[in-house]
């Protein structure tokens, strides 16, 4: 029966995200008030900080970095391209890769405006922000492809799409429990994405804490594996990581906007071994 169980909880996800619509995720978590540059509570202000911190104080390198299930959103690599010198975006939908790739080929085919985020990140490294146009010049030149991925897959990536020896850093944001029809498909899709990084390499993970569902678009309503910091740290252990450090924040009222039902976000650095 878990078998069964298991193929019909993913096949359903997989329909519940035919409806995704990146313009409206983004409008949803990547405008004011949760991407707030000038509030110091914003939440996406405190990611990218924790990003920052975990991509600089020395003990992340490498040469290859790859996003799991990077949505329509770059934000999570704006550090880390500064870091390695090739980034693999990677994502479940085609509407999703297609965003991504109107970013990249700078044509204007992209639904947010990402300029705030690169001058909030070069602030961060102690540049000034207009220092923005190289950092994007940077992260264009850095990413070497955007791809299919499926999490719930042993193999969640084409055997192609990585050298032999496997990522150097993994990032992956709200994706998981996202994704998962329960806490043990969560906890298999971490040991699934655990075998595409190499032995030493870093996971950078950010997740939703205490969130039962959200809207990928208008009346698209996607249900989440409801975590507290416990199960996050087990399923980490559980899936042959070493955890470093892990930070949560806690939404406060105004940044419960009605497109989900998130209590907090927790940030994990951790290391395989
Ligand atoms: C909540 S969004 C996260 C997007 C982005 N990383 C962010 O931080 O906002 C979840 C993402 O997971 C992707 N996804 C859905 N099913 C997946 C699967 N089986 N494996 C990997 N990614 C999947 C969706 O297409 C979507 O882009
Ligand atoms: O506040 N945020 O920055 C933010 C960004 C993305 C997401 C959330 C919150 C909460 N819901 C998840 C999907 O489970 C997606």
């Amino acid at each position: 029966m878990e078998g069964k169980g298991k193929v019909n909880g993913v096949a359903a996800m997989a329909a519940c995200y035919q409806g995704f619509d990146p313009a409206a995720y983004l409008q949803y978590n990547y405008t004011p008030p949760r991407a707030d540059f000038e509030r110091k509570d914003s939440i996406v202000p405190w990611k990218l900080a924790c990003l920052h911190r975990a991509f600089t104080e020395g003990d992340v390198r490498g040469e290859l970095l790859v996003d799991i299930g990077s949505g329509p959103t770059l934000y999570q690599v704006l550090s880390g391209c500064e870091v390695f010198n090739k980034v693999l975006l990677t994502d479940f939908l085609e509407v999703n890769r297609q965003e991504l790739r109107g970013w990249l080929e700078d044509e204007g085919g992209c639904n947010l405006d990402w300029t705030p985020y690169l001058q909030h990140v070069c602030e961060l490294e102690g540049r000034r922000p207009s220092a923005w146009t190289e950092k994007a010049a940077k992260l264009r030149q850095v990413i070497t492809d955007i791809v299919p991925v499926d999490v719930h897959r042993p193999q969640p990536l084409a055997l192609d799409a990585l050298p032999s020896e496997g990522a150097d850093c993994l990032v992956s944001c709200f994706c998981l429990e996202s994704v998962s029809p329960d806490l043990a498909a969560f906890t298999r899709a971490l040991g699934h994405i655990g075998r595409l990084l190499r032995t030493g390499g870093h996971l950078l993970l950010i997740g939703a804490l205490g969130e039962s569902y959200y809207f990928g678009g208008p009346g698209v309503r996607i249900p989440v594996v409801p975590l507290n910091e416990a199960q996050v740290c087990a399923s980490l252990k559980e899936s042959g990581y070493t955890l470093i450090r892990l930070e949560v924040y806690t939404l406060p009222q105004d940044m419960r906007v009605g497109v989900d039902d998130v209590s907090g976000v927790f940030f994990v650095k951790a290391i395989k071994e």
